[in-house]
């Protein structure tokens, strides 16, 4: 509910992270590191106290999902261990609302580093037609996860948790139209992602096996991640 103490910050970040996510890569300060397809993955090298928190920012088109389909996938708890390798457990502490919920995920260890957690508010939002940042797309929706307190979260002293923000945006265009008068199709569907985050991994874990680490699972986790949206949604209805 919009009277919940979170949701200035919710509501200011998550429009926040739309305008960044929509900024474009040019000017040199983006590195692109993957390119596989219509994916491309940049990065741009930043260290907070000897800690790399390298800001990445990945885009990435498909055909045969809606925005709408994406977005749900990447937000929601119920589906969470079908796409997300990176988790050992899962829980929703707590739902502020329809559409914002906080999680608490434990994540597989990554030797040599300390295991990892993360406790995050993540909100789902369609953006309205007439905002500008819905540009020339039919519709655009948003996830935005971002790290929080909670006091239910347990506190376990050898698992260091992420200071994480997220978003993962996506533009579903008509491309080709339908022909007139006909009802859109999937192969009517293609779907625009720009993908942001910036991980402080938290405690000691050196720069050589972080960038290691999200130069292989990055790529993986997007590509991985959009084909079971197309393939899970082919047979069904399309969800705008
Ligand atoms: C590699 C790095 C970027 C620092 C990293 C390290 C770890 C913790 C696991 C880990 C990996 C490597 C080294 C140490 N710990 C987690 C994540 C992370 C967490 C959440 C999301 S999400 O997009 O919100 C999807 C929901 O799960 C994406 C990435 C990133």
């Amino acid at each position: 509910a919009t009277t919940h103490p979170l949701w200035p910050q919710i509501d200011k970040l998550t429009m926040e992270q739309l305008g960044y996510a929509q900024q474009g890569v040019e000017g040199g300060v983006w590195q692109l590191f993957a390119e596989e397809g219509e994916m491309k993955m940049y990065r741009r090298e930043l260290e907070e106290g000897g800690l790399v928190v390298d800001p990445l920012k990945a885009v990435h088109q498909v055909r045969g999902a809606t925005a709408h389909e994406m977005v749900h996938h990447f937000w929601s708890p119920d589906v969470r261990f079908e796409w997300d390798t990176s988790i050992e457990q899962m829980t929703v502490l707590d739902r502020i609302s329809e559409d914002t919920l906080i999680f608490l995920q434990l994540h597989k260890r990554v030797w040599p580093t300390a295991q990892r957690d993360a406790l995050f508010w993540s909100h789902i939002r369609k953006i309205p037609p007439s905002d500008p940042a819905n540009g020339d797309a039919y519709d655009t929706w948003i996830v935005c996860n971002q790290s929080t307190d909670h006091p239910d979260a347990p506190k376990d002293e050898k698992v260091v948790r992420v200071d994480l923000t997220v978003c993962f945006v996506c533009q579903t265009f008509l491309d080709p139209p339908p022909a007139e008068g006909e009802a859109p199709t999937r192969d009517n569907l293609l779907t625009k992602i720009t993908y942001c985050s910036v991980v402080n991994p938290g405690g000691w874990a050196p720069a050589s096996v972080l960038r290691a680490v999200y130069k292989r699972e990055y790529p993986k986790f997007l590509k991985r991640f959009t084909q079971y949206v197309v393939d899970k949604c082919a047979a069904q209805p399309i969800n705008f």
